[in-house]
């Protein structure tokens, strides 16, 4: 009896088809991982043959899928892109020959795990799983674009914020809670399409806060890797770009701004909202972190320079160099947060004072504030710029990795 076993990629799922001979028929197992049962089919000769001729992809099919890739409107996210690269070279090259990287590299060793973990797969095999993994990815973003024909996302709604307008004010809610509201590139770009949309609308006054129990955990750790083709270096050079944009957002935006804290706020969201707000209203609770120094970076939003401003320099430089962290009542004294309320009461006193700022006349308010901050806004863009071009440099360091990987791998928290 002659026997033949192929693996078939069907989406997710890997079968295993085992064929066996027998009197001018074959017959097929198709086994399923997590499945215990063994379907058994019978086929005549013939069919199997024309079957198994139309389940082989061509390299023309393997070509259009590679170019079907760059023209992919959204990004299928990473786990996604590691199996098409470790298809892409089990296909094009066989079974992985690449000596393993070390620990720190993270996103090639990410690769190399995917690659290697094909073992033995035949190219052939490789190749058509590639092409159906393409196929299943076009059709799913050509079903979702059908649902809502000609619609922009932005224009409905947001997937990392909540934004809302009532009573004057409009309040912008980070709201990845299950992720501490850390800021995924997402969510960087989502809250400069907010503040842009809300220095526009008719609002008096703007308002950021937090959904759960952390207003922000601060930058996503896990944006360190999703590497880009040109490498590191690449990355750290538009995280820099992104950055700047993004705090240039908070020095130029015109309205009021109002940080409401009713939890812990780590990290880059602190110092633009804790610099550039005209008030900081912190529950009881409230904590605030810059662990820069714990992590191989150093200050951003324009924190080198207001902090030391607005408390003093000796106690900026604990809080920036040495990551020590304030609560509520510290950062009220230190001058970083405008007032302290107790946690039960906090929601409604903080309302009923925004309701009433929301009142007073627009115009007056955002005249007053650009006065206040206009002499200040040159500077602050330098600033910016020159904190966002040294954190470049420290994203490339072995302590900035280092961190990352420890966190990442879950060994220590901050
Ligand atoms: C364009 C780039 C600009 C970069 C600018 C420079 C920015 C600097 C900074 O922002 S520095 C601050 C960085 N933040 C941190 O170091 C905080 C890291 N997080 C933690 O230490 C902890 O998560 C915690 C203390 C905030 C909360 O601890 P705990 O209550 O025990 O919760 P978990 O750790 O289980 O977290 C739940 C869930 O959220 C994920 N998560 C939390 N914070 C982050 C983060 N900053 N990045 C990525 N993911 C985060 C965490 O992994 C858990 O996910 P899981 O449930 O395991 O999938």
């Amino acid at each position: 009896m002659d026997k033949h076993s192929i693996l078939v990629c069907m989406g997710w799922e890997q079968l295993e088809i085992r064929l066996q001979k027998c009197e001018g028929w074959e017959q097929i197992e198709i086994s399923l991982p997590n499945c215990s049962s063994l379907q058994v089919i019978s086929f005549p000769v013939v069919q199997l043959h024309l079957n198994r001729t139309a389940m082989r992809a061509s390299q023309k099919d393997f070509e259009n899928a590679m170019n079907q890739v760059k023209l992919l409107k959204k990004d299928p996210g990473n786990e996604v892109k590691l199996k098409l690269y470790s298809l892409y070279k089990q296909a094009t090259e066989g079974p992985c020959n690449m000596p393993k990287p070390g620990v720190f590299d993270l996103i090639n060793k990410a690769k190399w795990d995917a690659w290697n973990a094909l073992g033995s797969l035949p190219k052939e095999t490789a190749r058509q799983n590639y092409v159906d993994l393409v196929s299943s990815l076009s059709s799913s973003l050509e079903s979702s674009s059908q649902v809502e024909p000609g619609t922009d996302r932005k224009s409905t709604g947001y997937e990392t914020l909540m934004v809302t307008s009532e009573d004057g004010i409009t309040k912008i809610m980070l709201n990845r809670p299950t992720k501490k509201n850390a800021l995924n590139v997402e969510m960087y770009h989502e809250i400069m399409h907010a503040l842009k949309a809300a220095s526009k609308d008719d609002s008096a006054i703007t308002v950021l806060t937090g959904n759960g129990d952390y207003y922000s955990s601060g930058n996503d750790l896990t944006n360190f890797t999703d590497i880009p083709p040109g490498g590191v270096e690449e990355k750290a050079k538009n995280g820099a770009v992104l950055l700047r944009e993004f705090v240039g957002c908070f020095i130029d935006f015109p309205k009021p701004l109002i940080a409401w804290s009713m939890s812990s706020l780590w990290g880059i969201f602190r110092s633009p909202s804790l610099g550039y707000s005209i008030a900081v209203y912190a529950s009881d609770r409230a904590t605030f972190h810059t662990p820069f120094s714990h992590l191989g970076q150093s200050p951003e939003g324009c924190s080198s320079y207001t902090f030391p401003k607005i408390m003093s320099p000796a106690k900026a430089t604990e809080m920036l160099v040495f990551g020590k962290k304030l609560t509520a009542g510290e950062a009220c004294a230190q001058g970083l947060v405008t007032e302290v309320f107790p946690d039960s009461t906090f929601q409604k006193e903080v309302w009923t004072r925004l309701k009433a700022f929301a009142k007073l006349p627009p115009n007056a308010m955002r005249i007053s504030k650009e006065i206040i901050r206009n002499r200040e806004k040159e500077k602050l863009h330098a600033v910016n710029a020159e904190e966002c071009s040294v954190l470049q440099g420290r994203w490339l360091s072995d302590e900035c990795m280092n961190a990352v990987v420890n966190f990442l791998s879950r060994k220590s928290k901050l």
